[in-house]
């Protein structure tokens, strides 16, 4: 199978690339790379030696010559390329991270320990365009899946904590410098055991507030700070971040009434994983044991943290999970509004399960048939 690789060299595909190296993907398929910008230039290092030059990826000529394109791009260049693929006739499969595609009648959105059904009945029904979830959806999802699936949940409030790295490479470069900026701003005062905190503090709030601090990609201070808005403002006061949880959850769900997912969406000064705090509503009142049976259950990425202090500090926190496809589930337990209501919490690495593992896997679901 002809596989072109669009945005192999940015973030997401850079993971991609390195997980599908671990599974030894590329042993199964003949990989093609492409590029917007450094066409002729040379393919990566993925352990082959028969790779091409790199290919124009904007040449549809070139890419309708694939039987899968897999793309870490971005959502301008689907919205610019895969019209005028299709229009040209092309049959192809097409894995995508962007969310461009994600709500179109034909697309599926992929994530196949939580739909694997889906994606074999909409293959066999001849669907071509197979595309990424949202992270933070996938996350919870992949850590409520049992609850889920067990038609358990009548709706879910998630209130998220979301690392720098949904923004870009550039925002977590930016998140770091903030961080040195700030340390370096009271080094001196830090080393000395006598000075006060409160002169500590003072220069932070100084530093934070200052024109010098980078906020060129967030916009404002993220270190030593949070920022309570992700992507797009919608007209209905929901930022884009929190109208996707819904959306995407019941398609990916396939529910035939919407599932409520409400909540507010902020980011905060993690490298790569994604964390919710969530309050379910449960259909009814479901033993707290029962409930941790069904989510272990769900798959075998989540790793199960009994609700206790020192487990939670060791195991349910973007400095255990990042770089892991564990997805760490834990604080598991009724809350006081009564017997049917459960609070959770939920952390992922939003580059693995959030963004580049459904689509290598999506690939090999592909490869299997
Ligand atoms: N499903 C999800 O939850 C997530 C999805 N995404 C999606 O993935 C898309 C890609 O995101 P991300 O990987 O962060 O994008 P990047 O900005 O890291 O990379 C995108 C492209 O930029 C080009 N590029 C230009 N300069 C550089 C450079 N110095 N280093 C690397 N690449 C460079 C590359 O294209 P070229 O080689 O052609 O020049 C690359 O493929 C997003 O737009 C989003 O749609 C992202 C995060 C999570
Ligand atoms: N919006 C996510 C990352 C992302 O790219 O999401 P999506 O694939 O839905 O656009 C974040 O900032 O954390």
């Amino acid at each position: 199978m002809k596989v072109g690789f669009v945005g192999w060299r940015g973030m997401v595909g850079s993971v991609l690339m390195q997980r599908m190296r671990e599974e030894h993907d590329f042993d199964l398929i003949s990989p093609h790379f492409f590029t917007t910008s450094n066409v002729g230039g040379q393919a990566p290092d993925i352990g082959r030696v028969d790779l091409a030059p790199l290919a124009d990826a904007r040449s549809i000529e070139a890419l309708q010559a694939m039987d899968v394109i897999l793309t870490c791009q971005g959502g301008d260049y689907t919205n610019e390329i895969h019209p005028k693929l299709r229009a040209a006739g092309w049959k192809g499969y097409w894995i995508d991270a962007a969310s461009a595609l994600r709500m179109a009648d034909d697309a599926v959105i992929v994530l196949d320990p939580v739909n694997r059904e889906m994606i074999d009945q909409a293959l066999a029904a001849g669907t071509r365009d197979f595309i990424g979830s949202n992270c933070t959806t996938a996350i919870m999802l992949m850590g409520l899946g049992g609850l889920f699936r067990a038609g358990l949940i009548e709706w879910v409030s998630t209130m998220t904590y979301q690392a720098a790295s949904g923004g870009g490479a550039q925002h977590m470069r930016e998140l770091l410098t903030q961080m040195g900026r700030i340390h370096a701003g009271v080094s001196q005062l830090l080393d000395d055991p006598a000075s006060s905190i409160i002169d500590i503090d003072r220069r932070v709030a100084v530093t934070l507030r200052s024109d010098t601090l980078p906020t060129e990609h967030f916009g404002a201070p993220l270190a030593g700070s949070l920022l309570p808005w992700i992507d797009r403002q919608l007209d209905n006061g929901q930022s884009k971040e929190e109208w996707k949880s819904q959306a995407e959850t019941n398609k990916i769900l396939g529910t035939s009434s919407t599932i409520p997912v409400d909540g507010l969406c902020v980011r905060i000064g993690a490298m790569r994983c994604h964390s919710h705090a969530l309050t379910i509503k449960l259909k009814r009142d479901v033993p707290l044991d029962e409930v941790e049976q069904l989510i272990r259950g769900a798959n075998e990425w989540v790793k199960w943290v009994p609700n206790e202090r020192s487990e939670t500090l060791q195991a349910l926190t973007p400095a255990a999970v990042t770089g892991r496809l564990d997805i760490a589930v834990g604080r598991v337990r009724k809350l006081n509004m009564g017997p049917d209501y459960l609070g959770a919490f939920v952390c992922g690495d939003q580059l693995l399960w959030g963004a580049a593992e459904p689509l290598r896997r999506m690939l090999r679901i592909l490869l299997a048939r």
